[in-house]
């Protein structure tokens, strides 16, 4: 006897989850603080979110997904444990679940079994992993089950994942461990070379939200936003202004690797598949795919129609949503 069949997409960023019949019910941050001296578990989601770099001594926050895998098991234990009870499950994990998670596509078996584990020790009775970018393409309505190839690219925190997928099967992939966390740390490298400024994770990630810019010729709206932090002279706080070029700058080299990807999937994918995707054009989804004009600057340099998908950071969860009916026959 199983209960609400679930989908989960377990992400560096983030954790949303898909319960059967309802909808995405849970999007927390993938974050835990967890005390030092007693190893209790104190705030997990984005509680734990608002206490990044804010901590004493005693306390320490956790992200335990790195890359899109588990970099820390026992955290990712007690976060998705506590995550899916959050949800509202009924009778979790008393009765058990049927669970689909998503992994990236590059993953390895070591890694996936980490993934499948987790979930089992977190209540799940039975599970499955789909790989990302087959539930990103789903998730954002694209018909991946006709002949005409599809391609989608699902840009997260950790890692950018690039799919040609043609008759419900991915044909040619990537998946690069670049994401928004390393476009986060590049905007950190470059305020502290250039103004001499440490600025921390969270106001990093604020300006790649409110100002980050994809193209040299800036966003026309909202190009500035002061920015705090320590200067690395003085020793005391700081506040300077930051602009859409100087992030453009900042990120311009992280950007790279992720066009250089997707050109490389676009070389790899055979002359049919490549025609269709010429008429059909290519799907952004992921949060970091939100970056300010990223869609237009992949447009400019493959020639081809770039689409952002309308909830680029559900598309996951949405499309395992869609698998769960047929996972567990
Ligand atoms: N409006 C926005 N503009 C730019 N970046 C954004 C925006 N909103 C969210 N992001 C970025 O999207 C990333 C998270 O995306 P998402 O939740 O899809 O990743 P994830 O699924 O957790 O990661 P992964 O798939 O790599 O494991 C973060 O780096 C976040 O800063």
């Amino acid at each position: 006897m199983f209960g609400t069949d679930l989908g989960i997409d377990l992400g560096t960023a983030s954790v949303l989850v898909y319960a059967q019949g309802r909808g995405i019910v849970l999007h927390e941050p993938s974050v835990v603080a967890i005390d030092k001296n007693t190893g209790r578990r104190i705030a997990v989601g984005e509680e734990a979110r608002m206490m990044l770099g804010r901590t004493p001594g005693s306390i320490m926050v956790i992200r335990p997904m790195r890359d899109g895998v588990i970099a820390d098991y026992q955290t990712t234990e007690i976060m998705l444990k506590y995550l899916l009870k959050k949800a509202g499950i009924k009778n979790w994990p008393f009765i058990k679940n049927r669970v689909v998670v998503c992994i990236p596509s590059g993953v390895t078996e070591v890694e996936e079994r980490a993934v499948k584990q987790a979930a089992m020790k977190a209540g799940a009775g039975q599970v499955k992993v789909i790989e990302e970018p087959y539930a990103a393409a789903l998730g954002a309505g694209m018909d991946i089950y006709g002949p005409e190839g599809n391609m989608v690219v699902d840009i997260g925190g950790g890692t950018t994942d690039i799919a040609v997928i043609s008759l419900g099967g991915v044909v040619t992939k990537k998946s690069i461990r670049m994401g928004g966390d390393k476009l986060d740390e590049s905007i950190i490298r470059f305020i502290r070379r250039e103004f001499n400024l440490m600025i921390g994770e969270r106001t990093a990630e604020d300006i790649k939200i409110k100002v980050g810019c994809a193209v040299q010729e800036g966003k026309a709206d909202n190009t500035e936003i002061d920015v705090r932090g320590r200067d690395l002279i003085t020793g005391l706080p700081k506040t300077i202004m930051v602009d859409s070029k100087m992030t453009y700058k900042a990120m311009e080299e992280s950007l790279e690797v992720i066009v250089a990807g997707v050109k490389d999937v676009l070389e790899r994918t055979p002359p049919e598949l490549a025609a269709d995707i010429m008429n059909r054009g290519i799907v952004l989804t992921g949060g970091g795919s939100m970056v300010n004009s990223l869609d237009l600057r992949i447009s400019k340099e493959t020639g081809l129609i770039v689409t952002l998908a309308d909830h680029p950071i559900s598309c996951v969860a949405l499309g395992t949503g869609k698998v769960l009916k047929n996972s567990f026959k």
